[in-house]
C-alpha cells in the first residue's frame, strides 16, 4: 500500500489552499453532513501519554479515513505529537493509503485557528501573543500572519530561554511573563502542554479574541475558569469539550456556538465580550486535509 511520508505532505501543503479547506470542514461539521464519533482515547499511565483515535466519514467529498495520534507530553528531543491517517474507499471499505499526520496535526490545527480568529477576532487586530513555544506555536505564527499584519508579535514560554528562540525566529518579542505577553493583545494563543492555567482574567483585555488549543485532557486547563466564564465561548465540538476539555468541564462555562455555526450564520458571531476559541481537533479537519494533500501530490 502506498505511503505518503512528512517530507512529502510537507512539500504540498500550504496554509492558503489548507484554511479554506479547514473552513469547509468546520461548516459541514456543524450542519451535520459529517459522520465522526468523538475520538477514542487510550491513556497510557506509565508514560502519561495518550493514543487517540479519530475516524471520520464524508460521503460528499468520498473520504473516509481514521487518524491514529499520540500525544507524549514528557517526550525529550524528539517531538511530542505522532500521527498517521488512513484512507479507505468509501465504496468497498478497501484501504487505498496510509499518510503521515504529524505534518497535517500541525499546520491543520492552526489553519483552523486562523479561521476562528477570521470570524471572532477585530479585524484591525495589532498585537499577537503566543503563550508556549513549541511546534503548534511555530505553526499558528505562521497560519496567522498569513491572514493578518500584526505590528507586534509577542511570545512567553515557561522557559524564557525558549520564548527568546522562537522570538528570533519569528522578529517577535519574548516575554519574562504571560501577564506581559498578553497586555493589550487582540489576539492571544494558548499552545502550551499546560496541565494548569497559563492565562488570567485581569491580563487579558476586554474583547480579545484567544485561541485555547492546548488542554485536551478533561483534567488539564490553560485557561483561568474566572477567564473561561466572563468570556463568550465557541468550541469546535459541543460534543467533544463537554468529554474532553478542562477548560470546559473545569469551569463549568457556558458554550456559545459551535465555530461552524458561526460560518454557516445559524448563530452570530458574539463578540462584545472576550471571545475563547477552545479547539480540540476534529478526526473531519484531518480527513479533509489528507483528501487535500492526495489532490495536490497527483497534479
Ligand atoms: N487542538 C488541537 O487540535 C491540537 C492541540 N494540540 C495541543 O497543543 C499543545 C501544544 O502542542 P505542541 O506545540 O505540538 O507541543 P510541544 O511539545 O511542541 O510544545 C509544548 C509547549 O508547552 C510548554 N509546556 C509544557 N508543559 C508546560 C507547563 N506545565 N507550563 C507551561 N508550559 C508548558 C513547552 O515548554 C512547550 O513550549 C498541546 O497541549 C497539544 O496537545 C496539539 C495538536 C492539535
Ligand atoms: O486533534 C489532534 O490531533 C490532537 N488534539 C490534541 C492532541 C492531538
Amino acid at each position: 500500500m502506498e505511503f505518503i511520508p512528512a517530507d512529502e505532505v510537507k512539500r504540498v501543503l500550504t496554509f492558503s489552499s489548507l484554511i479554506p479547506v479547514m473552513e469547509t470542514a468546520l461548516k459541514k461539521f456543524s450542519n451535520d453532513q459529517v459522520v465522526q464519533p468523538v475520538r477514542s482515547v487510550v491513556h497510557v499511565k506509565d508514560s502519561d501519554g495518550f493514543l487517540g483515535v479519530m475516524p471520520a466519514l464524508s460521503s460528499t467529498d468520498g473520504t473516509l479515513a481514521t487518524k491514529l495520534v499520540t500525544f507524549f507530553p514528557n517526550n525529550k528531543g524528539i517531538p511530542t505529537h505522532h500521527a498517521i491517517i488512513a484512507m479507505f474507499n468509501t465504496s468497498t471499505g478497501v484501504p487505498e493509503l496510509i499518510m503521515d499526520g504529524k505534518v497535517i496535526t500541525t499546520m491543520r490545527t492552526a489553519a483552523v485557528s486562523a479561521v476562528a480568529t477570521k470570524y471572532l477576532a477585530r479585524s484591525d487586530s495589532k498585537i499577537l501573543a503566543i503563550l508556549g513555544a513549541g511546534v503548534q506555536a511555530r505553526s499558528h505564527f505562521a497560519a496567522l500572519t498569513s491572514l493578518f499584519n500584526f505590528d507586534e508579535v509577542r511570545v512567553w514560554s515557561r522557559t524564557f530561554t525558549k520564548a527568546q528562540e522562537l522570538a528570533n525566529e519569528i522578529s517577535g518579542k519574548a516575554c519574562e511573563t504571560a501577564s506581559e505577553a498578553v497586555k493589550d493583545a487582540d489576539v492571544i494563543v494558548t499552545v502550551t502542554a499546560s496541565p494548569v492555567p497559563v492565562l488570567n482574567k485581569e491580563w487579558v483585555k476586554n474583547g480579545a479574541h484567544i485561541n485555547a488549543v492546548g488542554a485536551c485532557r478533561p483534567d488539564w486547563h490553560e485557561i483561568h475558569p474566572d477567564l473561561m466564564n466572563s468570556s463568550t465561548v465557541y468550541v469546535d465540538s459541543r460534543a467533544a469539550a463537554i468529554k474532553e476539555s478542562g477548560d470546559v468541564i473545569l469551569s463549568n462555562a457556558e458554550i456559545y456556538a459551535e465555530i461552524g455555526e458561526v460560518m454557516l450564520g445559524t448563530k452570530e458571531g458574539e463578540k462584545t465580550k472576550t471571545t475563547v476559541f477552545k479547539s480540540l481537533g476534529l478526526a473531519i479537519e484531518d480527513a479533509l486535509s489528507a483528501k487535500l494533500v492526495r489532490e495536490l501530490l497527483s497534479k
